[in-house]
């Protein structure tokens, strides 16, 4: 007999700390005493952000304020399969109260496992939180252009940038060169100094990827792979264009997808953008944090989150 699908709204509800709230199923519930985040079943004709904004009203006795869908996840239970839509909630009203007689607790994201079990699809999410919401991209093009690259870097961790990757298809003495290896290590030693991390383009030599934080794969790199390409320390990005690339992407078991491109941008002049309705379309069926690239700036970010991006990527526009 084939499982049942269930329908799930799921609130990520975050402090501007960055402590996420969660609770401890009630008794007598499948489950019970395994914590999870608040949400509930989404009932006939509700659409998720209705159920969402009612499950917490009902488990939290709190008014849902902003919300913005994240990822909608596919997990399947020996008895069923669930279908979670994680929001994030970044303003409510009202002080969460357990209203299903439920223990809460804030915890932060790398620490959520000390509260006990949690339900084993809730688990990916934890991770997904680690991830920085701003993706920056080099273009240097040359050792000669090294301290203007190094300074700007600076300035960016400065500013809170947390995830770069190296990309240099135009680098003078080639993507391989041991000039750019050289910077490639002087960086990662800058992004390290300040908990940032580095990836490295795939268009690099593989042997770079793990001396830093990881790859970014291009869309043809990720489908020469059969399995994820580094352990789970490491960060795996896939570019997508499409569903197919999306798709792809979750059964390399990548991080997160960066997805594009969204407006019309210098560097694809000839090619049409997707626009933030495909975007947005394209990116409730991947099942992992995307990040937007495309036109992107800072003052994006908010459209861009509207839209279901975890975050915004880009060379320009910081
Ligand atoms: N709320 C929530 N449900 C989750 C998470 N992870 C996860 O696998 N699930 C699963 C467990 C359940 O099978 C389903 C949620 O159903 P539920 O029992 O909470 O539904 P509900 O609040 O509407 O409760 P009820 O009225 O049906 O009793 O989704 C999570 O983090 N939060
Ligand atoms: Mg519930």
């Amino acid at each position: 007999m084939s499982k049942p699908h269930i329908h799930v709204a799921v609130g990520v509800i975050i402090r501007d700390n960055g402590e996420i709230l969660l609770g401890q199923r009630p008794k007598g519930k499948p489950w019970e005493d395994w914590w999870e985040f608040p949400g509930g079943k989404i009932e006939a004709g509700e659409s998720v952000h209705q159920a969402l904004c009612r499950e917490l009203k009902e488990e939290l006795d709190i008014e849902v304020e902003q919300a913005t869908p994240w990822v909608n996840f596919v997990h399947e239970y020996p008895k069923n399969i669930v279908h979670l839509a994680f929001w994030k909630v970044t303003r409510w009203q009202g002080t969460p109260k357990g209203l299903e007689n439920q223990q809460l607790a804030w915890t932060l994201p790398e620490s959520a496992e000390q509260l006990g079990q949690l339900l084993p699809a809730s688990l990916p999410p934890l991770k997904w939180l680690t991830t920085p919401n701003r993706y920056v991209i080099s273009a240097i093009g040359s050792a000669a252009n090294a301290p203007a690259w190094l300074e700007k870097l600076d300035t960016l961790l400065d500013r809170g940038i947390r995830l770069f990757q190296l990309r240099e298809p135009n680098w003078d003495e080639g993507p391989k060169a041991e000039s750019l290896k050289a910077l490639m290590q002087e960086t990662h030693q800058r992004c390290q100094q300040k908990g940032a991390r580095l990836l490295i383009n795939s268009i690099h030599p593989k042997a770079w990827w793990s001396l830093a934080d990881g790859v970014q794969l291009k869309a043809q790199d990720a489908l020469l792979l059969e399995e994820r390409p580094l352990s789970e320390d490491k960060l795996i990005g896939i570019s997508a264009h499409n569903l197919a690339d999306l798709l792809y992407a979750n059964i390399l078991r990548a991080d997160f997808v960066v997805l594009g491109h969204v407006l019309p941008t210098v560097s694809h002049p000839n090619q049409p953008p997707l626009g933030w309705e495909t975007f947005a379309q394209l990116g409730a069926e991947a099942g992992l944090p995307i990040f937007a690239i495309g036109g992107m700036n800072e003052t994006l970010l908010p459209v861009a989150q509207q839209n279901g991006a975890h975050g915004i990527a880009g060379i320009s526009g910081w």
